[in-house]
């Protein structure tokens, strides 16, 4: 979880690899309204999100049901969207935020070419994300070291 340019595609799909479980990304199962809409630089709003998470909340259960367990790239900003997700499955669910400075997130989503989210909605996805608190026990990794040595820090949280 965490705003767009974070790093969850790239932790994600290495994670699904190590634990040989199925990736499932988030931005896959956006309403072609809503990629519309963050193309054309306005934020979704809750009404948007809703049935995205359902929709991602489904897959993974098929996912757990198939093969035992699944990693998602979620943004998941929001509380309210993590309690979602988690009323969804039924497996235990764990968090693990990825974080940036605003400066650094900025610049990889510009070097970024082949994605419908604009820079300019960085502030804005900023301004969303209620960070897990203690309750939550979600791990925080910072994404400044190599994406092989933040998978095997969440390998080693996640065991
Ligand atoms: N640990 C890292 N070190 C260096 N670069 C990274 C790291 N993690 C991700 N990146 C780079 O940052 C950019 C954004 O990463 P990524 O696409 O994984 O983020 P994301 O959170 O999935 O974004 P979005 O939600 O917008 O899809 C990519 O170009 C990626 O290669
Ligand atoms: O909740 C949201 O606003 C969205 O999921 C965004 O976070 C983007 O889809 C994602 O980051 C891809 O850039």
């Amino acid at each position: 979880m965490g705003v767009s340019g974070c790093g969850k595609s790239t932790l994600g799909s290495l994670l699904g690899t190590a634990l040989d479980a199925p990736f499932l990304e988030g931005d896959d199962f956006h309403a072609p309204e809503a990629v519309a809409k963050m193309r054309a630089g306005q934020a979704l709003t809750d009404d948007d999100r809703w049935p995205w998470l359902d929709r991602i909340g489904v897959a993974a259960n098929a996912a757990i049901t198939d093969r035992g367990r699944t990693v998602i790239a979620c943004s998941a900003l929001r509380a309210a969207y993590r309690a979602r997700l988690r009323a969804a499955m039924a497996a235990p669910v764990r968090f693990i935020l990825l974080e940036n400075s605003r400066e650094r997130l900025l610049a990889r989503l510009a070097a970024r070419a082949d994605h419908y989210m604009p820079t300019s909605l960085l502030d804005s996805q900023l301004a969303t994300l209620e960070r897990p608190d203690e309750d939550e026990g979600a791990m925080i990794l910072t994404t400044d070291a190599d994406p092989c040595a933040l998978r095997d820090a969440a390998l080693r949280w996640l065991r």
